[in-house]
């Protein structure tokens, strides 16, 4: 029987810990790190951050908008970084914050998550803002195919708090704020499933979980991207608090912050980051 996600999301965390190494080919990092803004350069910058990354931590996250910047040679250096990164054992997050209806998002959900097919990845981002039910035909293959989902819910970025904790005035989630009924709405995916749950939902720890309404028990079964350490200001030693008691499910994910000590210093930020991670969450 296929392992589920969630299930090896627990493994990984027991064996590597919880931190997410983004791997974010922004066009400056590339040239403090001497490399081209081209396909080849992201190439290149992928490698080097998966085999640090690899024996060091365990969860990458690739920013597909960078390599999608450079069209069909972006896309082939973006298949090499998750051949590599799944090849060294490493969890894989495509963060391509897809999202749409029926045929189409079955389609996404396909493209990321189908063994074999040439965008492999173990889980990707995902966004239910066209409602959970739009979503369901990637749920059900993650499901089958032992992958994983991180749905949107309430993201790192101020600009999102007003839509995002708007309350519904219509369905069975009348009342709750959207954050909250999507992830009342995984949680009941999640709860049928005997370990840790296959679909995570995205919770920037820059946010409180208590302006957005969400309950930290509603969020016992399910895994956690949260995005919006370092650059953006979280800070690792606060998490265990922001989170409560579903801090045991949280995945730390800086990008930024790590990329910054280049070449020569990212193995060694990596460790750091690492061990800051163990020391919060102990
Ligand atoms: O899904 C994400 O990973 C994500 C969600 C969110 O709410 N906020 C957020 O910053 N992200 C992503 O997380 C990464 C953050 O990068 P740093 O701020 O450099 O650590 C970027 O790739 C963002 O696109």
């Amino acid at each position: 029987m296929t392992l589920g996600f969630g299930a090896r999301l627990s493994e990984v965390f027991e064996a590597s810990g919880r931190l997410c190494v983004g791997i974010d080919p922004h066009p400056y990092l590339l040239g403090e790190w001497d490399l081209a803004d081209d396909a080849d350069g992201l190439r290149e910058f992928g490698l080097r951050v998966v085999e640090a990354t690899a024996g060091r931590a365990g969860i990458v996250k690739p920013q597909v908008a960078f390599f999608e910047r450079h069209g069909s040679a972006g896309y082939a250096a973006l298949e090499q970084v998750l051949a590599a990164a799944r090849a060294a054992g490493l969890v894989v997050i495509a963060d391509v914050k897809r999202g749409d209806v029926g045929t189409s998002v079955e389609a996404y959900g396909q493209s990321w998550l189908t063994p074999g097919s040439p965008l492999e990845s173990d889980a990707m981002t995902i966004s239910a803002f066209q409602g959970v039910g739009s979503i369901e035909a990637p749920h059900r293959l993650a499901l089958a195919t032992g992958k994983g989902l991180f749905v949107l819910a309430a993201t790192s970025n101020p600009e999102a708090a007003a839509l995002q904790r708007a309350v519904l005035d219509t369905g069975p989630s009348a009342g709750k704020t959207v954050a909250a009924s999507i992830v009342g709405d995984v949680h009941d995916w999640n709860f049928e499933e005997a370990s840790l749950g296959s679909t995570g939902v995205v919770i920037g720890a820059t946010v409180s979980l208590g302006d957005y309404g969400i309950e930290p028990r509603s969020l016992t079964a399910t895994p956690i991207l949260a995005p919006g350490f370092g650059h953006q200001g979280a800070r690792v030693a606060d998490a265990r608090m922001l989170f409560g008691e579903a801090s045991a499910n949280v995945i730390v994910s800086a990008s930024r912050s790590i990329l910054a000590a280049g070449p020569s210093g990212i193995a060694d930020a990596i460790t750091a980051q690492s061990t800051e991670i163990r020391g919060a969450f102990a």
